[in-house]
């Protein structure tokens, strides 16, 4: 199939902005038990995570905060992708079932991989594909066949294995400059509020994607949300657009911080012990003034963290 039948872009309306976000409630510590034994005991003691339990599947789970989510650690990637696999399909099925469609958002990088197992028996046939509504958190401003791409790296490790729907794959339009593909987003995704596909926020007015897939950089970025950027106080826009990215390349699009917040679930995949400083930012129990993007994610809804052993070394 080619790149260009899979994108969409469509002449929309702009709508008027959506209201400035309110802060986000946190909620007090819940602390499950099992069973099983513990795979990985010193996490348990070392960090402001309280509980936890092991499985069959070496996987070491812990409820934190409301607002920090629940920790999921898993002895390798191998461990990880296979619970991936489950949760996103168990959602997908759950939300295609409730409203019959299912809206998520996907991270570049090594989140893709991390996707492998919905290519495979069971979920390749048990999946009802039909209903996926995919979309992108953040994008490289290059043509969708450029290695750099995101979508080209989503089409290549999962779209093109699945059955989703071309019309429902949802690209930057690659022919415009980084702030035009921005604005060329951001209306696609009012158009698709408007026609009920995305819904919207009650307490937020921002759009409330099913689910965001959201990878992190070692420096603690999410989407392209960089450490020390203005662009992570944003609050207006749905996505807005870098022109000074610290990671190549330098021009990108994202969704803003009151977009990610305001999704239904969110699930963080990180692996391996280059990225092990920030997820301990994030989870363990030190504050910092200047909170790393990873640290800004609150959600509205339920947060999962599904981290390998390395990414979870100093927790
Ligand atoms: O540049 C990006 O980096 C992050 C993290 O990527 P990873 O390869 O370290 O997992 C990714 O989530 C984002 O979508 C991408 O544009």
């Amino acid at each position: 199939m080619a790149y260009s039948r899979l994108y969409f872009t469509a002449p929309f309306r702009t709508l008027p902005p959506p209201p400035s976000l309110p802060k986000s409630p946190r909620f007090p510590l819940l602390v499950p038990r099992t069973s099983h034994s513990l795979t990985h005991k010193t996490l348990a003691f070392s960090t402001g995570i309280r509980g936890a339990s092991g499985s069959r599947r070496s996987c070491w789970r812990a409820m934190a905060e409301k607002g920090k989510g629940k920790v999921e650690v898993f002895d390798s990637e191998e461990d990880l992708s296979v619970s991936l696999g489950k949760y996103t399909a168990d959602l997908a099925d759950k939300f295609s079932k409730e409203k019959g469609s299912f809206t998520v958002v996907l991270s570049g990088g090594s989140l893709i991989k991390s996707l492998r197992k919905l290519v495979e028996p069971p979920y390749i046939d048990a999946v009802d594909w039909s209903t996926w509504h995919v979309f992108w958190v953040d994008e490289r401003v290059v043509p969708k066949d450029h290695d750099d791409s995101n979508y080209k790296l989503a089409f290549d490790g999962f779209l093109s294995k699945v059955p989703v729907l071309p019309g429902k794959v949802y690209a930057i339009n690659d022919a415009l400059p980084a702030e035009g593909a921005a604005d060329d987003y951001e209306t696609c995704l009012k158009h698709l509020v408007k026609s009920d596909v995305i819904s919207v926020s009650a307490a937020t007015g921002f759009p409330k994607f099913d689910l965001i897939l959201l990878g992190m950089g070692p420096d603690g970025h999410v989407a392209s949300l960089f450490p020390g950027h203005p662009l992570v106080k944003e609050n207006e826009k749905w996505v807005t657009f870098i022109k000074d990215s610290p990671k190549p390349p330098p021009e990108r699009i994202t969704f803003t911080f009151p977009v990610i917040k305001s999704s239904a679930n969110i699930a963080f995949v990180v692996c391996g012990a280059g990225k092990a400083g920030p997820v301990h930012a994030a989870l363990g129990n030190g504050q910092n003034s200047d909170p790393l993007p990873v640290q800004m994610v609150s959600p509205e809804g339920e947060l999962v963290w599904f981290l390998d052993k390395d990414a979870a070394s100093k927790l």
